[in-house]
């Protein structure tokens, strides 16, 4: 058994350190509120992010940064995308040898384009990193904290880290696939979050399926696009980190993205759509990387960019669809 830390102590961060401490190792979370500290610690529960789940009794949760690096050589980043780089550089001021990193998070940086492996090396000084590996796919934190059965993908281009977090995750309802194409595994995690928030949209427009079928083969395709054009294996999104997690993003009651979307489409402004979530809706800052991408790169990405205007330009939901449907005449 091992010593692992986990930094964030939100859904995703409480449901993987609660698999961890369920596995038999010795789990330290850091975060920054204290009153969620403290409830891990007492109750072992945290309600705000994960409602009526007993967590293991052994996990156990700290504010002091110092202390949750030094606990362990393998930490978990469950941060979202926009506190990745802050994050980082606090672990980088108290990182005291060299850690592997395993990151769960699905975003991109706007105007820089770096995902988040790439964040996470930039920020950490090379003498103290052992390297860094993404865990991505279908997986919403409410189902793996109920034990219900999830399979997700992990990637590193450093093999020997790819088996030690198969190994550290895996048991009999969390079921990890090695994968060594690391930038395909992060930019479909991090796109699919916008096909979600579009399908949301057309959801809460009320169009039924065949939009939601439409939005999510062609989203797939532009998700291929850029993908490939950043160095990705295209079969990449095909398999659980492309494909598996669009689905489960695009058509669950529990996607963040989604009920974001259903929100604008039901005619509430992004303002108010995101201040009723109350949790990351990584969807959205996505949208203007992906969108500032699109045109960098030359991609086409026409519901990206539909998208992008909705949530950015104003532009009305009804005539983001009429857009999309009335344009050029193309083959599949
Ligand atoms: N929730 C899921 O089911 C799920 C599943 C797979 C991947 N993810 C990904 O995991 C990442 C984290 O998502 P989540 O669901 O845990 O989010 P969340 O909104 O549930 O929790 C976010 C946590 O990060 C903390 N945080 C935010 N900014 C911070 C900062 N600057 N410094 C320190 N802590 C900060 C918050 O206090 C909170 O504890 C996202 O990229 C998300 O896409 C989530
Ligand atoms: O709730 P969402 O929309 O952030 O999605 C959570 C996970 O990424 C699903 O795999």
């Amino acid at each position: 058994m091992m010593k692992v830390s986990v930094i964030g102590t939100g859904s995703w961060g409480t449901a993987l350190a609660n698999v961890l401490s369920e596995n038999g190792h010795e789990v330290l979370m850091w975060g920054k509120t204290k009153a969620t500290i403290e409830e891990i610690n007492t109750h072992h529960t945290n309600e705000k992010y994960l409602k009526d789940i007993e967590l293991h009794a052994k996990l156990a949760a700290s504010d002091v940064l110092e202390d949750v690096v030094h606990h362990a050589e393998i930490i978990i980043i469950a941060v979202p995308t926009k506190a990745i780089r802050s994050v980082m550089q606090q672990i980088n001021q108290v990182i005291n040898n060299k850690k592997t990193f395993i990151h769960v998070s699905k975003g991109i940086e706007p105007h820089t384009f770096k995902r988040i492996s790439e964040m996470i090396t930039e920020e950490i000084d090379i003498e103290y990193m052992e390297g860094v590996a993404v865990l991505s796919g279908p997986s919403h934190a409410e189902e793996l904290a109920l034990k219900h059965p999830t399979t997700v993908a992990v990637a590193s281009e450093n093999e020997t880290i790819r088996q030690i977090a198969q190994d550290i995750f895996m048991n009999e309802y969390f079921r990890i696939y090695t994968n060594d194409d690391l930038v395909g595994v992060e930019i479909g995690g991090a796109l699919k979050n916008i096909i979600a928030l579009a399908a949301g949209i057309t959801d809460g427009l009320g169009y039924g399926d065949n939009a939601k079928a439409a939005l999510m083969t062609r989203g797939l395709a532009e998700i291929t696009r850029l993908g490939t054009r950043m160095g990705a294996d295209p079969m990449t999104f095909l398999g659980l980190a492309g494909i598996g997690d669009l689905i489960v993003t695009c058509t669950s009651v529990h996607s963040r993205n989604w009920k974001c979307g259903n929100m604008l489409g039901k005619g509430l402004t992004l303002e108010e759509a995101l201040s009723n979530m109350g949790m990351v809706v990584e969807g959205v800052r996505t949208t203007e990387a992906a969108n500032e991408m699109a045109d960098a790169f030359g991609v086409e990405m026409p519901i990206t960019q539909s998208l992008y205007k909705v949530l950015f330009e104003g532009l009305d939901v009804h005539e983001g669809v009429q857009n999309l449907m009335n344009r050029e005449k193309t083959n599949e």
